[in-house]
């Protein structure tokens, strides 16, 4: 039998952040599983929740039974739905509320801010109104410069995190100081979370995944098997990557956690609401029926239209995002979407060409699109 022991994963930044006060802003999955993050990372962390029944639940019993069943919180974690309470003092703030209500809780919250905290988005979606990402919604609303706004992404299904299973993330600021900041308060034990300065980047592949898991479920529903599904990940990185490089993003970003690591996790698991939406809907239920079944946030289907406007504006051209917009649009029936119909060339055209401009190449999608409607 060997002797050698197997190595306990320690965490330091218990120590590091002791003292720390920090605040996340929304009690729904990912808002509270952070919070327990935090708290086990070593914060002083509060909570804020809209519903005051949900602040007491966590406050008291330490339970959000709706959005985390089973799922035990640390003693130590705070809850409240007073949002002065919740920010007083702190000096890193998270925010995990929809995207299309970020806004206006950013204006509520503005009053009782300490105009040296850091504000960190864990929230993956694109304003409609507007196209912006969710940091330059903060930096907008707040009027505050971009080395006091972070965001982390990655694979982070939040249920699976609750249950303290081994994950990584990414932290990103433009000052790569602060990043390290947000990083060593989220450290946990089973919280990995490295760093870098490429926003743009980190935040657009968890946009962009989004759409992505909202084509795999919808070829899920109609029974399609694994190689529709690998070629629709795979092109969908590439769409990914070619809209995020074109809005200022480093390609290597959409390769890392943020990107790919996060496609895959939500490609995969029936955990994702993207993934189930799609579902749903690849199954003939319409999107108020979806939206009913799902009573959780689903942000790829806000973020379609948004995302193929700075598409059209930069000249890219997204085929299976503008399929899955077709089949929420209903101009396209499911059992349409495909790899298929991925490509527009008359001539077979080469696999990969990221970076290559394709002049023409929008036109003629839109050609091939007005042949195929449902
Ligand atoms: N759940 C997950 O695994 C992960 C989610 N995210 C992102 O986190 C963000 C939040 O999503 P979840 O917590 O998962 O959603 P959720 O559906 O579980 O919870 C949403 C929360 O927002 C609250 N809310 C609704 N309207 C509001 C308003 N007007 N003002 C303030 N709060 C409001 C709800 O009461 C609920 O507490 C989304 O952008 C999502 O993409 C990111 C990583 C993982
Ligand atoms: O962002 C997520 C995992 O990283 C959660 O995905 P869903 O919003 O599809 O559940």
């Amino acid at each position: 039998m060997s002797t050698r022991s197997i190595p306990v994963v320690t965490s330091s930044n218990g120590t590091r952040n002791r003292g720390r006060k920090v605040a996340v802003i929304g009690s729904g999955s990912w808002g509270t599983t952070f919070a327990k993050v935090l708290s086990d990372a070593g914060c002083d962390v509060t909570v804020w929740a809209r519903r005051p029944e949900v602040a007491t639940e966590i406050q008291v019993a330490k339970r959000n039974s709706q959005y985390l069943p089973g799922i035990n919180l640390p003693k130590s974690l705070k809850a409240t739905d007073d949002l002065a309470l919740a920010l007083k003092g702190a000096q890193l703030v998270f925010l995990a509320v929809p995207s299309q209500t970020l806004r206006q809780n950013l204006l509520d919250l503005e009053p009782f801010l300490d105009r040296r905290s850091v504000l960190v988005s864990l929230v993956k979606g694109v304003e409609q109104t507007t196209t912006m990402r969710m940091s330059e919604v903060i930096i907008d609303t707040l009027d505050i410069g971009p080395e006091r706004v972070g965001v982390i992404s990655g694979p982070n299904i939040a249920l699976e995190i609750a249950k303290e299973q081994p994950t990584g993330a990414v932290a990103s600021c433009v000052d790569l100081q602060v990043a390290q900041e947000i990083a060593t308060s989220c450290s946990a034990p089973y919280f990995r979370t490295y760093v870098n300065t490429d926003v743009v980047g980190t935040e657009l592949g968890g946009v962009l995944k989004n759409l992505i898991a909202l084509a795999i479920g919808i070829v899920d529903g109609v029974g399609y098997g694994e190689n529709t599904k690998a070629a629709i990940i795979t092109r969908g990185l590439a769409e990914m990557t070619e809209f995020a490089v074109a809005s200022g993003a480093d390609p290597v970003t959409l390769s890392g956690l943020a990107g790919l690591g996060d496609l895959i996790a939500t490609c995969q698991s029936p955990l994702s609401r993207n993934n189930t939406a799609g579902r749903l809907i690849g199954q003939g239920y319409s999107q108020e029926e979806t939206r009913e079944q799902m009573q959780q946030t689903a942000e790829g289907i806000t973020s379609v239209p948004p995302v193929l406007e700075l598409a059209h504006e930069r000249g890219i051209v997204m085929p299976i995002v503008e399929q899955v917009q077709m089949v929420l649009s209903g101009t396209m029936a499911p059992k349409n979407l495909g790899p298929h119909l991925a490509t527009e060339d008359d001539v077979p055209r080469p696999e990969l060409r990221l970076g290559v401009p394709q002049p023409g190449r929008w036109e003629r999608f839109v050609n091939l699109m007005k042949g195929k409607s449902a």
